[in-house]
């Protein structure tokens, strides 16, 4: 479960203030695969990122898992990230001088977890996104949508309750969004990660549970 409760944020310049979100309440129950739409600048991946603890609130307060964050200090931070939340951009975030393989591990390694196991998992993460014949491929050896499926593979790895993507199909044509839309939806309804996706594409929201639009820093419906 996700709750976001009165939650604005300023950004502030040194010469104009811009509120990218006001008073926003959303709650985002177990299971749900929510998407968010809205027009450009409306605060689409700030309310992502604060729901992902990349950013903090200037207002209110942000529950995850039952754990009210906002006073949670940075290890900590780092910490409950790590373990309960996986992310997946627009423009994939591989790192080009590592192997596919080692790409998906990296959660793993920050979770100490020993060579072996993190092997076994990433190779399995692989798997479930239909790409185990290119782990040992560098990333610029792969299309956008083996990229973007490597991403996929990185941010379930660690089984994350929840899975935060920023639109991750913008960047693909149609048929490499479908592919990843439907990866998606199998890991939502396979395991019950919950997903919260922003996107510019109706299509692609229409298969979700349920589409939350904003304006402004607002909602709207
Ligand atoms: N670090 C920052 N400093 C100052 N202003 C910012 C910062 N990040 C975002 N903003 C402003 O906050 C508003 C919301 O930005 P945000 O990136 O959340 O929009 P968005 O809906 O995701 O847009 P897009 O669809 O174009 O990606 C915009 O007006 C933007 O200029």
């Amino acid at each position: 479960m996700i709750e976001i409760k009165n939650v604005s944020k300023a950004y502030r310049t040194d010469t104009i203030e811009t509120l990218a979100l006001q008073k926003m309440n959303l709650s985002v129950p177990s299971g749900e695969f929510l998407s968010i739409m809205g027009p450009s600048g409306c605060g689409k991946s700030t309310l992502l990122n604060i729901m992902g603890l990349i950013d903090e609130p200037s207002e209110g307060t942000v529950t995850l898992a039952g754990q009210q964050i906002t006073d949670y200090n940075g290890t900590r931070i780092a910490r409950f990230r790590n373990e309960q939340l996986g992310f997946i951009f627009q423009s994939f975030h591989l790192i080009n001088d590592l192997t596919v393989v080692d790409n998906v591990e990296l959660p793993l390694l920050y979770r100490k977890v020993g060579s072996k196991e993190r092997r076994r998992l990433a190779t399995e993460a692989l798997a479930h996104v239909g790409l185990s014949n290119r782990s040992t491929h560098f990333p610029n050896q792969l299309s956008g949508g083996q990229k973007q499926r490597v991403a996929i593979a990185r941010a379930i790895v660690g089984r994350p309750n929840i899975i935060l993507a920023d639109e991750p199909t913008g960047n693909l044509d149609s048929r490499m969004g479908d592919e990843i839309m439907d990866i998606l939806l199998k890991l939502n309804e396979d395991l019950g990660t919950t997903i919260v996706m922003v996107t510019h594409d109706e299509r692609m929201a229409k298969k979700t549970h349920r589409l939350v639009r904003l304006s402004d820093g607002e909602r709207v419906s």
